[in-house]
């Protein structure tokens, strides 16, 4: 049905603008939307499958015939019939669309390869060990039973996205231990998490003739856990564990204190990013004094890197990158001690190798100096690091530094539909700086990639949760779905529309919610404030949107009592060495006591733009946060806003969304079975049977600072955001959504220039935007 009544107005949906197509939900899950013919309620369907159509709450299949076309030119006085029946009188909403934009169906990726299987021959004739594993269950095809085998001599396997890189390193260990009765302690196996290495183990200890002695002499782990090790058997008094400085805060705590010489405010200064820089150059192996900073924010940084150093060393502290660059100048120290190791170590195995940091390379390049049995288990298209230090040269370049080493290149993917397969590989092959493959899939399922084009990022979240409820509905697992996106803060939306539904999910946020955000949350606050005036920690947050400094804020609490007046008129009283500021002020205080009459929109908008929140944030510049900028929050906060007729219930909405993040946070840790959340960086190794991928458009994905630096004539940083979206429809196994918002953050958006290859010529016109 398209037409339903919305209080006494007729909706005619294909008559309705784009944008209203939310609001309209809402009220149908309001209880405010009813049929125009049994005037029961109503309510909007607006999810992927389906083009939008109204739907009768307590009976899903329609009863009611529906009316026939409504002329929308008619303005309506009293009752109009149609098809028989009687609608309410009143204006229809819908006359003239503002826009010619209508609702685009969900568009199928037909693969461009027809299906055929490739024939993959399990090498069993080649070790009877092999035959034995594949009786266990564990097939592996040649290629693969050739990387595992092959165990002179370095070794590149280079693993297509779900090409079985778990199975072959855990089958290579037995191999080694089983057949070819290596001694366990000769052999190091890196991981990229701990969780890896233990589940490996566990596999292995399901193998035939792999016994738990051997495996627990076996030397496995992360960079960081082996090497850690090796720092305590040989100077356990300096490196304790009581030492480390586990908690970001508590290394962020050392920055701050050094940023106080420099007079860098804690809530201006971006410091997370500094910290994040500062593990960047030690990965990279640049101390203090070798750093050539760049821009003016490399420049702070590099002074606190200083400051850091001398803190930790002062206070005889360590951090997490310290245990392996300690390990790097021990042994370039001690020649003695690493040609002990080297004699010690014969055999190393590194997963993950596309994700690889300088320090981590030089270490193993020591000590693999004698026997230079080195095998690399990687796939340079799925770097995504780089921020940390990693470099997908170390992969393409892997013969360079291990000459004579064998190439493996494992091509078969069998996680994935060929029709995800496809997609995936036309994605990928526009990046230059990639060694040439091509993965095949071993199936194909019968629901292609789907595009589909909500109208922002509220209904994109809106479509994906309709979706996941009548998935779930028919029988499907939460744990089957994930929801994949960019950055935390792109998650808002459907975080919000999943915890008002009854879907479990579980998100592993890494950073704060959204509405406390420093920026959203001083945004905020004047709208705190402007309802209550004595709101000391609004007065709090707002003080450096004013330009001043928190010291002013015990002044403005005295001013208060000795005026009797509230905390926000004494900052028209507050007295400064400039009569201009005190004026700015004045003029803020009387703007900021308007704000509660606004719509929350227009309130933001106004603090935007008449309170010089915009000048603020410029004023912040390149300081703030590269990924995650702050006049993006605000831009976000505005979509958010939109929902909300009043202040009262957009702040009442925001601290029970600050509390839910917190609960969901804690509590989903135990949901075995539940939806995910999660970034892309964060679903690198996973596997899901679905996977939405949100935020589709430039911007996005790939990233604003991304396109800056490709601006400026470096494409690496674009060609890093390509290779996340391959991760992330890699993850997906038989249906994979890509959804692309026609606005994002208010603007309209184009789609992200990645999926050009994956359109044919007739579809490129269709997107043309
Ligand atoms: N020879 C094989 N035959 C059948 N299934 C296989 C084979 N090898 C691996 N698989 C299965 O393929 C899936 C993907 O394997 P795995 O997770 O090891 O891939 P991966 O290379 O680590 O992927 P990614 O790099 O994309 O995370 C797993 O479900 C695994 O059990």
């Amino acid at each position: 049905m398209k037409i339903a009544i919305f209080h006494d107005k007729t909706i005619v949906l294909d008559h309705l603008d784009r944008d209203k197509y939310q609001q309209i939900y809402m009220a149908g899950k309001n209880g405010e939307l009813h049929c125009p013919v049994c005037k029961k309620k109503v309510q909007l369907f607006l999810g992927i499958q389906e083009s939008p159509y109204f739907f009768h709450i307590h009976s899903p299949i329609d009863h009611c015939p529906e009316p026939v076309s409504v002329d929308v030119k008619t303005e309506q006085t009293q009752t109009q019939e149609l098809n028989g029946f009687q609608l309410p009188k009143g204006r229809m909403i819908t006359e003239t669309p503002k826009s010619v934009e209508v609702f685009r169906p969900a568009k199928t990726i037909e693969p461009t390869v027809i299906f055929t299987k490739t024939a993959v021959k399990n090498s069993l004739d080649g070790s009877p060990y092999l035959q034995q594993l594949a009786g266990n269950g564990v097939v592996l095809d040649d290629n693969q039973a050739a990387a595992v085998m092959e165990t002179k001599g370095s070794l590149l396997v280079l693993a297509g996205a779900g090409s079985g890189k778990t199975r072959v390193l855990t089958a290579r260990t037995a191999y080694m231990l089983h057949v070819e009765q290596i001694d366990p302690r000769t052999i190091m196996l890196v991981t990229f998490t701990s969780k890896a290495a233990a589940e490996m183990k566990s596999r292995l200890l399901t193998y035939p003739n792999i016994n738990k002695s051997n495996l627990n002499q076996l030397v496995t782990g992360t960079f960081h856990s082996i090497f850690y090790r090796i720092l305590m058997f040989h100077d356990a008094m300096n490196w304790t564990s009581d030492k480390l400085l586990k908690k970001e805060w508590q290394r962020d705590r050392i920055l701050k204190e050094a940023g106080k010489e420099l007079d860098l405010s804690e809530k201006e200064f971006a410091y997370d990013l500094a910290l994040q820089q500062i593990g960047y150059w030690k990965n990279s192996l640049l101390l203090p004094h070798e750093v050539q900073p760049s821009s003016d924010f490399e420049e702070k940084t590099a002074f606190l890197y200083r400051k850091y150093e001398e803190t930790k060393q002062r206070e005889n502290l360590f951090d997490f990158d310290d245990m392996l660059i300690g390990c790097y100048q021990l042994f370039m120290s001690s020649p003695a001690l690493l040609e002990q190791y080297q004699n010690r170590f014969h055999y190393f195995l590194i997963d993950e190798f596309q994700d690889i940091n300088k320090v981590q390379y030089e270490l193993i390049n020591l000590l693999s100096g004698k026997h230079r049995n080195v095998c690399a288990v990687g796939d340079d298209d799925q770097s995504i690091y780089s921020f940390r230090g990693s470099d997908p040269n170390y992969i393409l370049e892997f013969e360079k530094d291990f000459p004579y080493s064998n190439l493996v290149t494992l091509e078969q993917n069998y996680r994935s539909s060929h029709e995800i397969v496809t997609a995936s590989n036309s994605i990928i092959a526009a990046n230059k700086m990639r060694r040439a493959k091509k993965m095949n899939a071993q199936f194909s399922s019968e629901t292609p990639p789907k595009m589909f084009f909500p109208f922002d990022e509220e209904e994109e979240a809106t479509m994906i949760v309709t979706d996941l409820q009548a998935q779930i509905a028919q029988g499907a697992n939460p744990s089957d779905f994930a929801i994949l996106f960019r950055t935390n803060v792109s998650s808002r939306a459907v975080f919000e529309r999943l915890a008002s539904s009854n879907l479990p999910f579980r998100i592993d946020l890494d950073s704060e919610a959204f509405y406390d955000r420093y920026i959203v949350r001083s945004a905020l606050s004047f709208l705190k404030i402007s309802l209550n005036e004595d709101d000391s920690k609004a007065l709090a947050d707002i003080l450096p949107l004013l330009f001043l400094k928190q010291a002013a804020l015990k002044d403005l609490k005295a001013i208060s009592i000795l005026q009797d007046c509230s905390f926000l008129e004494a900052i028209s009283h507050y007295k400064t060495a400039h009569p201009f500021q005190e004026k700015k002020l004045k003029k803020a205080v009387t703007l900021i006591r308007t704000l509660k009459h606004f719509s929350p929109l227009t309130a933001i908008e106004k603090i935007e733009k008449d309170l010089g929140f915009m000048d603020f944030l410029k004023k912040r510049g390149n300081e703030s946060n590269m990924l995650e900028k702050g006049s993006d929050d605000l831009k976000d906060l505005k979509v958010a806003s939109k929902g909300f007729n009043s202040i009262e219930t957009l702040l009442a909405h925001a601290d029970h969304m600050t509390a839910t993040t917190k609960e969901i946070k804690n509590l989903s840790k135990h949901f075995t079975d539940a939806i995910t959340l999660s970034t892309i960086h964060r679903a690198k190794g996973l596997e899901y049977s679905t996977v939405y991928l949100i935020g589709a458009v430039d911007g996005s994905l790939p990233h604003d600072y991304a396109l800056d630096s490709f601006r400026n004539g470096d494409f690496s940083a674009l060609e890093e955001e390509r290779r996340l979206m391959y991760v992330a429809m890699t993850r997906a196994k038989q249906q994979l959504y890509l959804s692309v918002p026609q606005y994002r953050r208010g603007k309209k958006a184009n789609r992200s220039r990645f999926l050009s290859s994956i359109l044919s010529k007739k579809n490129k016109t269709y997107f043309c935007q």
